[in-house]
């Protein structure tokens, strides 16, 4: 699908859709400095052609501006003439757009999901088991244990996205990069939310389980 074939309803529905999840996310203080990048895709999906709004790089998503989100391609390429730079990150968005075929994909740094993502980066996975939410991740096994994979923060973002398919947990819609944040993903941007909201939760708990010892 061209990006002019877009209707421009589509659009600006999800650039409302982002707009709201961003002060959602500023209010329970997820952007800190100017970490955290969301994204949600619109128009028809095939892995090589498909088209997504994503904050522009460098911003205190915290703060409102006129000015937050860009269209861009599968390769991150702009859809329209813009100042606007996307986010370093948008390559960590495309490769689980491509791979998942998802439409909504949020970013955020907390001080939960540093400190477990380092702490289990070396073993590429973080396991968790016996929490209830987790069956929110659509997974109602009894006591199960999840493992959510966990990738090297390399600073060179397209050598990450280069490892995301054979990390991929395909039950599991989120990556941890390690002392960086976790990337969680959705069929619609409200499902992304709640899986990011679901991750946090498990993150904040199993760090307290084990402090407590
Ligand atoms: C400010 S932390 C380093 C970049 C980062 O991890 C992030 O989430 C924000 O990058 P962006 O380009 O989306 O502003
Ligand atoms: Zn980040």
């Amino acid at each position: 699908m061209d990006y002019a074939d877009i209707t421009l309803e589509e659009k600006q529905t999800v650039l409302e859709e982002l707009r709201t999840i961003k002060e959602q996310f500023a209010a329970r203080d997820w952007f800190p400095g100017s970490s955290g990048n969301l994204s949600v895709r619109v128009g028809d999906f095939s892995p090589d052609s498909f088209h997504f709004a994503v904050t522009a790089s460098g911003k205190n998503e915290s703060v409102h501006t006129p000015d937050n989100f860009l269209f861009v391609d599968s390769s991150c390429e702009p859809c329209e003439t813009t100042k606007l730079k996307p986010s370093i990150e948008a390559l960590i968005h495309a490769k689980i757009y491509r791979m998942t075929g998802c439409s909504a994909i949020f970013h955020v740094h907390t001080v939960f999901n540093n400190l477990l993502s380092e702490r289990f980066g070396e073993s590429g996975f973080l396991q968790v088991q016996g929490i209830e939410l987790i069956k929110e991740l659509g997974i109602w096994e009894e006591n199960t244990s999840i493992r959510i994979p966990i990738l090297p923060n390399h600073a060179d973002i397209l050598s990450i996205a280069k490892l995301i398919p054979s990390a991929l947990n395909p039950d599991i819609p989120g990556i941890l990069l390690r002392n960086h944040g976790i990337f969680a993903w959705g069929k619609n941007a409200l499902e992304a939310k709640h899986h990011l909201e679901v991750f946090e939760f498990i993150f904040e708990l199993e760090y307290r389980r084990l402090t407590l010892g």
